[in-house]
């Protein structure tokens, strides 16, 4: 239906966006070590699962790029919970570490909430504790979770103010769509969010002057659902035979947006940049300085 159209969406390059911002917070991270403090990032992976193999593969290079040191810790999928609630524990109370992510999902045999849960929160740079999810919610400075924050900066970037513009987030998981739609709601956007029980999804969306798409399906937003010049955020990451591919039908919601970001290149290297912005942050607020420049909402 929409085939026949020019692609006139201006492309949001996440990618670009995402290797300013580490730039910067290299720079920030250089002033930090000439007063003798170097951020330090540990990232816990228990288990293999695929989607979180694809977020640590870059990251650990990424964190030594900005010139922080990158801590990781492999577990077997079979691991107690107890022997990785001692591990968080000595990641607390450890000084050289700022930024503690705990990989998601975690093995069926684990509960996540006990987890994040024991995580100090001023350590947490995934901004999943239950205190950093209050603080966010209330209007409180928080550690903000990574993807949500990176979806804000390049809408922001895009569209200047989001007040009053009706945002639609696809998806209401804790990590992805809560959060987004706390940061599109304190930045004054009307905000929906729709999951498997939405009713009339597709209508919903054509109202829609901003859509983030958080669902994990291959091309399940369809062209024809876009508002003609609307902002499209996609955030699905689902790796098919034609490789790896948003929740968004790219080719046919390109020829009826305004701008629209791209899978791969889009939403993804702008979490593992707003990983390193929290740990920055961290850093900052563990050691009594001000809060970097522009890497917090
Ligand atoms: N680019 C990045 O940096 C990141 C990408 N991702 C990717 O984003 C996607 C979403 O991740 P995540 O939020 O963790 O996924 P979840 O599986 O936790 O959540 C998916 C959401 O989509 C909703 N949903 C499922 N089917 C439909 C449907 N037919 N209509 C409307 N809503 C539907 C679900 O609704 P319900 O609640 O009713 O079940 C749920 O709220 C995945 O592809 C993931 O890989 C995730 C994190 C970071
Ligand atoms: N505690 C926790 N926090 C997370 O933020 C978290 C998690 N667990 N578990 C898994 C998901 C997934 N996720 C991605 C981040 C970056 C890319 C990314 O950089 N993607 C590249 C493509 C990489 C490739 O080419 O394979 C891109 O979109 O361009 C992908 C996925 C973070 N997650």
């Amino acid at each position: 239906m929409t085939a026949s159209l020019p692609i006139t969406a201006k492309l949001i390059d996440g990618k670009a966006f995402a290797a300013a911002l580490r730039a910067r917070i290299a720079t920030q991270a250089s002033g930090m070590a000439a007063q003798g403090i170097t951020p330090g990032l540990a990232v816990v992976l228990v288990g293999e699962d695929p989607a979180s193999q694809v977020y640590v593969r870059s990251k650990g290079r990424m964190t030594r790029e900005v010139g922080m040191n990158s801590y990781e810790h492999r577990l077997p999928a079979d691991t107690p919970q107890a022997d990785l609630l001692a591990l968080i524990d000595r990641l607390n109370a450890d000084p050289a570490v700022n930024g503690i992510l705990v990989q998601l999902p975690l093995p069926s045999h684990m509960d996540e909430f006990s987890v994040i849960n024991a995580i100090d929160p001023a350590k947490d740079v995934d901004g999943f504790h239950i205190l950093n999810v209050g603080r966010l919610a209330t209007g409180q400075k928080a550690m903000v979770p990574c993807t949500p924050l990176g979806c804000l900066m390049l809408l922001r970037d895009h569209l200047g103010s989001l007040s009053g513009k009706n945002a639609l987030v696809i998806g209401r998981s804790n990590i992805v769509g809560k959060p987004m739609a706390q940061l599109l709601l304190r930045d004054s956007a009307t905000v929906t969010v729709a999951h498997s029980r939405t009713a009339n999804l597709p209508d919903l969306c054509r109202q829609a002057d901003i859509v983030v798409a958080a669902v994990g399906r291959a091309h399940f937003v369809r062209g024809d659902w876009i508002k003609p010049g609307a902002t499209v955020i996609d955030v699905g990451i689902n790796r098919t035979d034609d490789g790896l591919v948003g929740d968004v039908d790219f080719d046919a919601a390109a020829r009826v947006a305004g701008a629209i970001t791209p899978v791969p290149g889009g939403v993804g290297p702008m979490t593992i940049a707003c990983l390193l912005a929290n740990t920055l942050t961290a850093t900052a607020r563990a050691n009594g300085l001000p809060d970097p420049d522009g890497l917090t909402p």
